[in-house]
C-alpha cells in the first residue's frame, strides 16, 4: 500500500508518499516563516493555500515517476488538532484529490500521529508516549481501544512556553533552537554551571503547568538577568518537569518503554534527560530522527496507512476538520487485540515472601517490622510494621534542582501526612523525617495499594472520595492522589467500613489551599489514573464522586467539570 499524507495544521505546509512494503517515507516540506512574532493565523492560512499544492504536486509528480498512474491507494490528511482556516486548507485539498485519484480517504489525529511515528520507527510494542510539540503537551499510553490522556498541560504548549520567552526578548520563531543554543553555549562557557534560577516547578499528578515559567522568565530578563542564563534554567526546569511525568507515568501504568514525539522532541538535553531517566529504570526509549520530529506529512501518511489498512476511511461528508481533535476520541481499531500498557504495578504484593523493596517514581520504599533492620525481609506487614521511605537522587535533574526539589517534598509529606491524620484522614503515623537524606521513616498501612483492587472497588473509591473532601475541608491538597497513593486493608478479616480501611500516602506534592480550583485538581488527577488503569472506569468514577460529596463542597465537583473542559488544546 501507498498514502500520500498530507500535513497543514499551523505552519508547516508538508506532503509525503509512504510505500508501506520497503517502509520507505519521502517528504517535502514548506514551512512558513514569520517576518515578526510568533504565528499569525491568517498569514498561516495564506501560506497554506500556496504551499499545499506546491508539496502535494511535488510528492504526487515522484509518486507516479517512480509507480506509474497507480501510484497512490489512499489519502490521509490531518484533521486537526490545528488553526481551523489551516486545517481547511488541507482538508479541501486533501478531498478534492482523494477524488480526483478516485481513492479512499483518511482522516488522521495529528497528535495520535506524532505518537504513532515513534512507535512505528522503534518497533516498541506498548510504549508511554511523551509529545511534546508547540501547542501541545501530553503523556498517552493505549488502554482498551484509546490512547488515554495521563496527563497533559494545564495551560501553554510546550513549545509555546518557550518561544513566548523568546518573542519578550525579541527573538525569531520559532524560539525553542534559539533556547536549545543559547543554553548550551551558557553551560560550556560556565563549566556545568552550578546555579539556577528559581523558577515555578510545577507539577500535580502528572498534569503540569507552565504558564507561571513563561511569566517568570520574562520578568527575569526584564531585571537584567542575562538572557543564556535564563535559557539554561528555562530547559531545565521546563524538561525536568517533562521528564518527572513521564517517569510517573511509567510507574503507573508498570510499562518499561517510552517514546517521544513532537518538535520540542529535537531537543537534546530533552532528549538526554529521558535517556537518563529511562537508563536509570531499565526501560527503553526511543525518539525518531529529526525529519518525523517536527510537523510533517510522513507521520500523517504512516499513520494514515495503518489506519486505511484497518478500513478506517471517511465518506467526504464525514470528513469535517476539527481544530479541537483530541487523541481520546480516536478508536485505536488498528491496534485491535494490543494489550494495555496500563497494567497496573499495585498488584506487587508488598508484604510476600520476603519482597520487602519497592520503587515508586521519586522514592524506594524500604518494609521493616518493628525491632529489625529496614530492609530485611520480614512477614509482619502489619499496622506495627514501618516504612522507610526514601527520595533518591534523579541523575537527570540538574543537581541544584535536584536537592531542593526532595528536600522540599520531604518536609512537606512529613508536615501534610501528620496534618491530615489530625483532619481525620487515615493516613500513616510519621515516626521520624530526615531531611538531609531526603527520608521518611513511616507507620505501614493497608494491605495493598487501590491500583491493585480497582475491580469492583467502589467502595474504596467512595472512601478516597471521603477522605479527600475532609481534606479540603481543612485546607489541605493531596497533589498526587492516584491509585497508588491510596492504600486499602482487604485481606485482614476486619468489618469496618471502607473509608476506615482505606489511607491515603505519598503528601509529598501537597500543599495548603482552600481554592476551589486546586480542590478540583486533586479530584481530576485522581479520576485520571482511575481512567488509565481501570477496566471499567465509570462506576468507580461515580461513586467517588458520591463520597465526595457526601462529605464535601458540590462546587469543587462543579468545577471539576470546568478543569476537564479546559485541558483541551488551546
Ligand atoms: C497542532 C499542531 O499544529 C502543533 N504543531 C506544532 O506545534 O509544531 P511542532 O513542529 O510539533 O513543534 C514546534 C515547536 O517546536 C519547538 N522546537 C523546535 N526545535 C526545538 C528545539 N531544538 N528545542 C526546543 N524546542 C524546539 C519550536 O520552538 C515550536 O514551539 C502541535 O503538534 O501541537
Ligand atoms: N506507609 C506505607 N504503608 C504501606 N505501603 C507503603 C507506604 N508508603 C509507601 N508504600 C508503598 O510504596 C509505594 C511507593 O510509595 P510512594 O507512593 O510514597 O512513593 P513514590 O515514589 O512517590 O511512588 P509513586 O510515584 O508510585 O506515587 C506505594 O505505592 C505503596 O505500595
Ligand atoms: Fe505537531
Amino acid at each position: 500500500m501507498r498514502v500520500l499524507g498530507i500535513e497543514g495544521t499551523a505552519w508547516c505546509a508538508s506532503a509525503a508518499l509512504y510505500d508501506a512494503e520497503a517502509d520507505s517515507v519521502l517528504i517535502e516540506s514548506d514551512p512558513y516563516e514569520p517576518d515578526s512574532g510568533g504565528i499569525h493565523p491568517r498569514e498561516a492560512a495564506e501560506h497554506m493555500s500556496e504551499a499545499i499544492p506546491e508539496v502535494v504536486d511535488a510528492v504526487l509528480t515522484a509518486a507516479e515517476a517512480e509507480y506509474g498512474p497507480d501510484a497512490i491507494d489512499a489519502v490521509a490528511f490531518s484533521r486537526g488538532p490545528g488553526l481551523g482556516p489551516c486545517l481547511r486548507t488541507v482538508g479541501t485539498a486533501a478531498r478534492s484529490l482523494a477524488g480526483a485519484l478516485d481513492v479512499p480517504l483518511v482522516g488522521v489525529n495529528h497528535m495520535v500521529a506524532h505518537l504513532e511515528i515513534g512507535r512505528h520507527r522503534s518497533g516498541l510494542e506498548n510504549p508511554v508516549c511523551l509529545n511534546a510539540s508547540g501547542a501541545n503537551a501530553h503523556l498517552l499510553a493505549y488502554h482498551d481501544g484509546r490512547y488515554r490522556v495521563l496527563g497533559e498541560t494545564m495551560d501553554a504548549g510546550v513549545g509555546n512556553a518557550i518561544d513566548k520567552f523568546t518573542r519578550h526578548v525579541g527573538w525569531d520563531h520559532p524560539g525553542g533552537p534559539k533556547v536549545e543554543t543559547a543554553a548550551r553555549r551558557y553551560a560550556e562557557e560556565n563549566g556545568d554551571p552550578e546555579d539556577l534560577l528559581d523558577l515555578p516547578y510545577v507539577v500535580k499528578g502528572m498534569d503540569f503547568s507552565f504558564s507561571g515559567i513563561s511569566s517568570a522568565a520574562n520578568d527575569a530578563y526584564d531585571d537584567g538577568v542575562p538572557v543564556e542564563a535564563i535559557c539554561f534554567s528555562l530547559q531545565e526546569h521546563v524538561f525536568a518537569m517533562l521528564t518527572e511525568v513521564s517517569e510517573r507515568a511509567l510507574s503507573l501504568t508498570g510499562a518499561d518503554e517510552l517514546v517521544l514525539g513532537g518538535g520540542v522532541a529535537q531537543n537534546d538535553r530533552l532528549r538526554g534527560m529521558l535517556t537518563t531517566m529511562c537508563a536509570a529504570r531499565g526501560a527503553d526509549f526511543h525518539s525518531p530522527e529529526p525529519r518525523f520530529l517536527g510537523d510533517n506529512a510522513g507521520m500523517i501518511a504512516v499513520l494514515g496507512a495503518k489506519m486505511a489498512r484497518a478500513g478506517e476511511t471517511m465518506p467526504v461528508p464525514e470528513s469535517a476538520v476539527d481544530p479541537n481533535f483530541r487523541p481520546d476520541q480516536v478508536p485505536v481499531t488498528w491496534r485491535a487485540g494490543d494489550v494495555p500498557v496500563a497494567r497496573g504495578r499495585g498488584d506487587e504484593d508488598a508484604c510476600g515472601d520476603g519482597d520487602t523493596d519497592r520503587r515508586g517514581a521519586e522514592a524506594t520504599v524500604e518494609i521493616a517490622a518493628v525491632g529489625s533492620d529496614a530492609g530485611a525481609a520480614t512477614d509482619r506487614c502489619d499496622a506495627t510494621a514501618r516504612v522507610r521511605k526514601r527520595r533518591v537522587p534523579k541523575p537527570y535533574r540538574h543537581p541544584e534542582l535536584d536537592r531542593s526539589i526532595r528536600r522540599d517534598r520531604t518536609v512537606s509529606e512529613a508536615r501534610l501526612t501528620s496534618e491530615a491524620r489530625r483532619a481525620g484522614v487515615p493516613t500513616p503515623l510519621v515516626y521520624d523525617v530526615d531531611v538531609p537524606n531526603a527520608t521518611l521513616t513511616l507507620q505501614f498501612v493497608g494491605d495493598r495499594d487501590l491500583a491493585a483492587a480497582l475491580d469492583g472497588g467502589e467502595a474504596w473509591t467512595d472512601a478516597v472520595g471521603r477522605h479527600l473532601a475532609r481534606l479540603h475541608g481543612a485546607g489541605i491538597v493531596h497533589g498526587d492522589p492516584t491509585t497508588r497513593n491510596a492504600r486499602i486493608a482487604d485481606a485482614t478479616g476486619d468489618t469496618s467500613t471502607a473509608a476506615d480501611r482505606t489511607a491515603l500516602i505519598d503528601f509529598g506534592l501537597g500543599y495548603h489551599s482552600g481554592h476551589v480550583e486546586d480542590h478540583a485538581m486533586d479530584l481530576h488527577v485522581f479520576e485520571g489514573s482511575v481512567r488509565a488503569t481501570a477496566t471499567d472506569p465509570d462506576p468507580l468514577i461515580e461513586s467517588f464522586e458520591t463520597g465526595y460529596a457526601a462529605v464535601g463542597d458540590t462546587a469543587v465537583l462543579d468545577r471539576l467539570r470546568d478543569v476537564a473542559a479546559r485541558g483541551r488544546y488551546r
